[in-house]
């Protein structure tokens, strides 16, 4: 053992894993040392430690990997919300409201709710998120965004290209995203993502936006097909984005892209070269009334998935996984384990945290495995069909963030 203080979390009812032989151990034991897990096995077998935590027969799992969230926002959509409800659809325009709202907020203000909602996730479970800029929308505001993300959450995302604000040219627009915002927000950020959309970005202007963000270093990702078919999977695919968000409306041909970007790679041991995760953000289908994405046929067709909460103000306000989890299963026909892992292993393949270095880089996430980062999540349950058998209920019971009990 290291110098560091050791936790032997006993009795564990059921230990789902997520780790590449997709182990589920009952009356299994977990040993965190530091911020890593030094030991998973079962409980008779377990190592002694310098704290013993005893589950109960509780069950735990990775803690949730939250792939998709626009969390630096202020103000509020409920007026939106509400004539939504009434029949009106959605459209990219309300994301301006937004921006009013985010311009006018101190930079405090916009650290103090985004921190805020941070703990919300984490007090149900969420151990890793990712947040995109988008609601600042010129040089000061994407920059100011990106600074305060990267002070809040693990993985921050530029996304400029969210919508071409009013009254400016939308070919100038992009020149500034392509070029002198990009250059403000480059040292906060991992990833950048454009809306390809009717409404947001076009085709060829997000091209330019993922070329010129390419260029710059950054990871991509693509929102795509959330309000009609389009090209956007297709695109992200080409880019080798590392997902798509949203999927809501695709083509044979679109799946077939998606699928076939993973023909590289071996999902048993996670080796290979890989393709473009397909993220489904089903809290997001339903506030928005949209057909939930096809994630049943995605996996049949040999995507790799995730599910994220896109915990925004205007499509889908909330930080639940595990209500996003529960709507997988029931609607979406995944099976517990599937959900389960496309919310934290899919998560971590999406944002390229699936592997790690166990010796002096960064830590894999998403799954319960040796050497990786200690992210657990204790249910108030014997198992974890217990998230879609008893919906609603609120069952995070303890969570461990980097080896750290934040609950
Ligand atoms: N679709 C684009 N962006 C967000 C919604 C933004 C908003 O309406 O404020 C999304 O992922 O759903
Ligand atoms: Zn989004």
């Amino acid at each position: 053992m290291s110098g560091q203080t050791s936790t032997l979390i006993s009795n564990i009812g059921e230990l789902m894993t997520q780790d590449s032989e997709h182990r589920v151990l009952q009356d299994a034991a977990v040993v965190i040392e530091g911020e890593r897990i030094s030991w998973i096995g079962h409980a008779s077998e377990a190592p002694s430690a310098d704290e013993r935590v005893d589950a109960g027969g509780r069950a735990v799992l990775p803690g949730w990997v939250d792939s998709h969230t626009h969390l630096i926002f202020a103000g509020d959509r409920t007026a939106e919300f509400e004539a939504r409800m009434a029949g009106q659809s959605y459209s990219a325009g309300g994301i301006a409201v937004t921006t009013g709202a985010t311009r006018a907020a101190s930079d405090e203000e916009l650290t103090r709710l985004a921190a805020g909602r941070v703990d919300e996730a984490v007090s149900q479970g969420t151990t890793y998120l990712e947040s995109k800029t988008g609601y600042g929308l010129d040089l000061e505001n994407e920059a100011r965004s990106a600074r305060i993300a990267a002070a809040t959450v693990d993985e921050v995302t530029y996304l400029g290209a969210h919508l071409v604000p009013a009254g400016v040219d939308p070919e100038e627009y992009t020149d500034l995203v392509c070029g002198p915002m990009l250059d403000a927000v480059r040292p906060y950020v991992r990833w950048a993502d454009v809306f390809c959309e009717r409404g947001a970005f076009t085709e060829g202007q997000s091209r330019r936006v993922l070329s010129a963000c390419r260029e710059a270093g950054l990871g991509l990702r693509v929102h795509g097909n959330q309000l009609g078919e389009g090209p956007g999977v297709q695109l992200a695919v080409e880019f080798g984005a590392a997902s798509v968000d949203h999927v809501n409306y695709l083509c044979e041909a679109d799946i077939q892209a998606l699928a076939g970007s993973w023909s590289g790679w071996d999902a048993s041991t996670g080796s290979g070269s890989r393709g473009t995760v397909a993220t489904c953000l089903p809290a997001c289908d339903l506030s928005t009334r949209q057909p939930l994405a096809p994630g049943r046929v995605l996996l049949d067709a040999g995507v790799q998935i995730a599910l994220a909460s896109n915990c925004n103000p205007g499509t889908s306000y909330t930080s639940s996984m595990a209500f996003c989890v529960t709507t997988a299963v029931l609607q979406m026909h995944l099976s517990v384990h599937e959900a389960v892992r496309a919310a934290s292993y899919g998560g971590a393949l999406a944002l390229g945290r699936e592997s790690g270095n166990d010796v002096d880089g960064e830590r894999a996430v998403g799954s319960i495995a040796v050497g990786h980062r200690a992210d657990l999540h204790m249910l108030r349950a014997p198992s974890a069909t217990h998230l879609a058998y008893r919906p609603g209920i609120p069952l995070t019971f303890a969570v461990w963030r980097a080896g750290v009990r934040a609950l």
